[in-house]
C-alpha cells in the first residue's frame, strides 16, 4: 500500500485533488435504490416503445445485448437473454427490460445498464420528476475545497457521466457543478480495480498519492489506495456496515465537513450542528442527529461533537482534518484576504465591516460564472461514458482538463466570513488607532471631573467663603444695630423721633429707657450745678437787659415801660436767634457742607476692627463735641448765646438726613452724648429741655419758678443749640456726628 495513513488531517495535508464518490458518499444509498431505480424500472419499456429509434437507445440496447451474451457465455446465475436484432421490437423491447430489471435487482455496477439508467433519468431530471440527492455538507464542502487555489474536486462513480452530471447539476442543493473539475465512470474502469484509479491519476495529471478518494466501499479504497491514493471511508446512514477492520484499515467521515478548515470563525449560531452519526468500533453509523450537517461547521466544532459521540476512532479523523485544513485554508484565506483588504482599508473609516462581504460574494459569484462557463465548454467536447466492459474504448474520463488561470482562488460564501473576520481584524486596528486619535483631540476639551482632593479643597474654598460672608453680614448687623452701633450716642435724637413717630422698636425702646434714665440722674444734679452757676448767668443777663433796656428806651420808652421782663427776655432771644442765623448763612457752605451720613457710614463699616471703632469713634464725637462746647463757649459768649434758639437744620444737613432717612423728619436735629460720664449730663438736660418733654420725662408737673424755668431753658437751649452744630467746619469729617437712619 502506498499510502495508509489514517490521520484524516495529515491526508488532507497532502492532497490537492478530491476524488469523491456518489452513492454512500455524497448521495444516500435511498436515493439510489428507492428513487432512481424504481424511477429506471419503472419508464425503461415506455422510453424503450417511445425512444427505440434514438442513436443513444440503440447504442445502450446493443451494449446490454452484448453484455447479455456475455453473462451467459460466464454462466451468470439469474441472465436475462435479449434476442436479436432480428427478432420482433416488441420481443427485443421485452428482452431489454427484463434484462435490466435483472440487473438492477443485483444493483450491478454495469456501464450499458448505468448507460440506459441515465438515459431513463435523463427525462425524469428534465420534466421535474427528479432532483438530486446530496447531504448538507456535500456543497459547502466542495466548494470550500475547490476554493483553494491548485485544489480541485472529481466524481468517480459507477453512475454514468452523463448521470452524474445531472444529479449534481439538478441536485436538491443546486447546481453544483461549478464545484466539479470532471467526472469518472466505469468506463476508465471498474471501482474495485486499482488500474482504473492509476487512469484517474494520469487522466487529471497529478501524482496518486495527490489524491484523496473518499468511497463507503472498503474494496474501492483498497484498490485506490494500492494505485497509490489516500483513500477514506464515508459512514452515512443507510449505508451498509463497514466491514471488520476497515475503520482500523481507513480514516472514517461522517460528513465532508469534517474536511473543512476549522480556521473559519464564524460565530456558533451561524452554524448549523454537524450532522455526525453514532457508530460502532467499524466505523457504521448507528444513529445521527437530526440536525444535517454543514460543511461551514468549524472541524474544532465537529471534534466537539464527536468528543460527545465518544467515537474515539471519530476524533483521530477530526482531529486530522483540523490540522490540514488550518493550513489549507490558511493559504487560501490568506491570498483573498490581501485582495480585499486592500479594497477596503483605502477608506477604513467610511466602509464598515458588514460592507466587505458583499463585495467578497461578489468576486466569489464572478468566479464562480466563470467557472460555469468553462465547465460547460469542456463538457462539449467529452467523450461519452462508457462501461467497464467497454475497456479500450474512449476513456470516460474528462480529459478535457482546463487550464483556468491560476489566480486568486474565489471566495465563496462559505469562506468569506474566515476572510471577513481578518478583514475586521485588520479593519478594528485601523479604526482603533482612528478613535485614539479623535479620543486625544476630544480629551482636552472634556474636563475631567474633579477628583476627591479637589472636591475637598473646594468644599473647604467655600466653607471660607461662607465664613467671610457671615462676618460681613455681621458687620453689616452691627453697623445697622442700634445697640452695637459705634455711633450710638448720635442715635438718640433720631430713636426719639422714631419713638414720636410711634414706632416701637425694642431697642429703641431700651435706648430710651436708659436715656430717660440718665437725664432724670442729670436733671437732679444740674439742679445742684445750677444753684451754684445761677447767680452768674443771672447777672450776665441781667446786664444783658440792661443794655437792651436802654436800647429800646431810647426808641420807645412807652413799650419799655409796658413790656415785661418775660416779653423782654423773648424779644432778645429772637435777635439773637436772628443774628446767629445771619452769622451762620455768612458761614463757607463747603465748610458747613456735613459729611454724607451714607459716605460716615462706609467708612464705619469698612473698619477692620468694630471694637475698636466703636470705642475710637466714641472718643472721637465726645472729643469733638467738647471741643465745640469749649470753642462755643469762648468764642460765644455765653451772655449772648443765652437767648439764641437751636440751630437750624442747614439744607445740607437735610440733604443729608433726606438721604438717610428719605424724608426730611424735622428742622431740628439734637445731639445727644448718651453715655458720656462728664458731658453727658448736661446734654441730656439739654435734650429733655429743647423737646419741652423735660416734666414729662421727669413726672414735673410744671411747677417750677418761672425765672427759674426761662433761665434754665435758655441754657439749655444755648447749650444745645451749640450741640447741633453739625455743620461746624472740621478738618476731620469722620468725626463728625453721623445721623443714624431712623429705619435702620
Ligand atoms: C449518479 S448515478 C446514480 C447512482 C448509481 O447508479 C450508482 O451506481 C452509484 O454507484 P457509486 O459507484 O456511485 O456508488
Ligand atoms: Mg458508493
Amino acid at each position: 500500500m502506498a499510502n495508509e495513513l489514517k490521520e484524516i488531517n495529515d491526508i488532507v495535508k497532502k492532497c490537492r485533488i478530491l476524488l469523491l464518490d456518489i452513492e454512500g458518499t455524497t448521495t444516500s444509498i435511498s436515493f439510489v435504490k428507492d428513487k432512481l431505480f424504481p424511477y429506471a424500472e419503472e419508464k425503461v419499456k415506455q422510453f424503450l416503445e417511445t425512444q427505440w429509434e434514438q442513436e443513444d437507445v440503440k447504442e445502450a440496447v446493443t451494449a446490454l445485448r452484448k453484455l447479455a451474451l456475455e453473462d451467459k457465455e460466464k454462466s451468470v446465475d439469474g441472465v436475462v437473454h435479449i434476442p436479436g436484432e432480428d427478432a420482433s421490437k416488441e420481443d427485443q423491447i421485452e428482452g431489454v427490460v427484463n434484462n435490466v430489471k435483472w440487473q438492477m435487482s443485483a444493483d450491478r455496477k454495469v456501464g450499458p445498464l448505468k448507460q440506459l439508467q441515465g438515459l431513463i433519468w435523463k427525462q425524469g431530471y428534465d420534466n421535474g420528476d427528479i432532483k438530486g440527492h446530496v447531504y448538507d455538507d456535500v456543497s459547502p464542502a466542495l466548494e470550500q475545497w475547490q476554493s483553494v487555489e491548485g485544489q480541485k474536486v472529481y466524481i468517480y462513480s459507477s453512475g454514468s457521466v452523463q448521470a452524474q452530471k445531472m444529479l449534481f447539476g439538478q441536485s436538491e442543493a443546486g447546481d453544483l457543478l461549478r464545484f466539479i473539475e470532471g467526472h469518472f465512470d466505469t468506463a476508465v474502469g471498474a471501482k474495485q480495480e486499482a488500474g482504473s484509479y492509476t487512469a484517474i491519476a494520469e487522466s487529471i495529471g497529478c501524482k496518486p498519492d495527490e489524491i484523496l478518494f473518499l468511497t463507503d466501499v472498503v474494496k474501492e479504497a483498497e484498490a485506490a489506495r494500492a494505485a497509490g491514493m489516500h483513500a477514506a471511508l464515508v459512514s452515512r446512514e443507510g449505508n451498509a456496515p463497514l466491514p471488520a477492520g476497515a475503520a482500523a484499515a481507513f480514516a472514517v467521515l461522517h460528513s465532508l465537513a469534517q474536511l473543512a478548515s476549522n480556521k473559519r470563525k464564524t460565530e456558533p449560531q451561524d452554524e448549523l450542528p454537524a450532522k455526525i452519526a453514532k457508530t460502532d468500533n467499524e466505523g457504521n453509523i448507528k444513529s445521527i442527529p437530526d440536525v444535517e450537517p454543514v460543511v461551514s461547521a468549524s472541524v474544532e466544532k465537529e471534534t466537539k461533537k464527536s468528543e460527545e459521540m465518544e467515537v474515539e476512532e471519530e476524533e483521530k479523523v477530526i482531529g486530522s482534518t483540523k490540522e490540514v485544513n488550518e493550513q489549507k485554508e490558511a493559504d487560501a484565506a490568506s491570498v483573498v484576504t490581501e485582495t480585499i483588504v486592500e479594497e477596503v482599508t483605502d477608506e477604513p473609516m467610511d466602509v464598515p465591516v458588514a460592507d466587505v462581504e458583499p463585495i467578497v460574494i461578489e468576486e466569489m459569484v464572478e468566479n464562480t460564472e466563470e467557472k460555469k462557463t468553462e465547465q460547460m465548454e469542456t463538457e462539449s467536447t467529452k467523450s461519452e461514458p462508457s462501461t467497464n466492459e467497454s475497456k479500450g474504448k474512449e476513456d470516460t474520463v474528462d480529459k478535457k482538463e482546463k487550464e483556468k488561470p491560476k489566480k486568486a482562488a474565489p471566495v465563496a460564501e462559505e469562506t468569506s466570513p474566515m476572510v471577513i473576520t481578518e478583514i475586521e481584524e485588520v479593519m478594528n486596528e485601523k479604526v482603533l488607532e482612528e478613535a485614539e486619535e479623535i479620543i486625544d483631540d476630544i480629551e482636552p476639551i472634556v474636563e475631567e471631573p474633579p477628583a476627591n482632593e479637589d472636591i475637598e479643597v473646594l468644599q473647604s474654598a467655600g466653607e471660607v467663603l461662607e465664613k467671610e460672608c457671615d462676618e460681613i453680614l455681621s458687620k453689616v448687623e452691627d453697623v445697622t444695630n442700634l445697640d452695637t452701633m459705634s455711633v450710638k450716642p448720635l442715635l438718640k435724637p433720631i430713636a426719639e423721633e422714631t419713638m414720636e413717630a410711634g414706632d416701637s422698636n425694642d431697642t429703641v425702646d431700651r435706648i430710651l429707657d436708659t436715656e430717660i434714665e440718665q437725664m432724670k440722674q442729670n436733671e437732679k444734679s444740674e439742679n445742684v450745678d445750677t444753684k451754684n452757676t445761677e447767680p452768674e448767668i443771672k447777672e450776665e443777663e441781667t446786664k444783658a437787659l440792661t443794655v437792651d433796656e436802654k436800647k429800646s428806651s431810647e426808641g420807645a420808652t412807652d413799650k419799655a415801660s409796658e413790656v415785661s421782663p418775660e416779653e423782654k427776655l423773648a424779644e432778645q432771644r429772637e435777635e439773637i436767634k436772628s443774628e446767629e442765623i445771619a452769622k451762620e448763612s455768612e458761614k463757607d457752605p463747603e465748610d458747613s457742607k456735613a459729611e454724607s451720613i451714607e459716605d460716615k457710614i462706609t467708612k464705619e463699616t469698612n473698619k477692620s476692627e468694630p471694637e475698636s471703632t466703636e470705642a475710637s469713634v466714641e472718643v472721637d464725637v465726645e472729643q469733638k463735641i467738647s471741643e465745640k462746647i469749649s470753642d462755643s463757649d469762648t468764642k460765644v459768649p455765653v451772655e449772648s448765646k443765652e437767648n439764641t434758639v437751636g440751630v437750624e437744620v442747614k439744607p445740607e444737613s437735610e440733604s443729608a438726613e433726606s438721604q438717610m432717612n428719605g424724608k426730611r423728619n424735622r428742622e431740628t436735629v439734637p445731639v445727644s452724648l448718651n453715655g458720656d460720664a462728664s458731658k453727658d449730663e448736661e446734654l441730656s438736660s439739654r435734650l429733655s429741655a429743647e423737646n419741652g418733654k423735660q416734666e414729662e420725662l421727669n413726672g414735673s408737673n410744671g411747677d417750677s419758678v418761672v425765672t427759674e424755668k426761662v433761665q434754665e431753658d435758655n441754657k439749655v437751649e444755648a447749650e444745645v443749640s451749640d450741640i447741633k452744630v453739625k455743620t461746624v467746619p472740621t478738618e476731620e469729617p469722620r468725626t463728625d456726628p453721623i445721623e443714624q437712619p431712623t429705619e435702620a
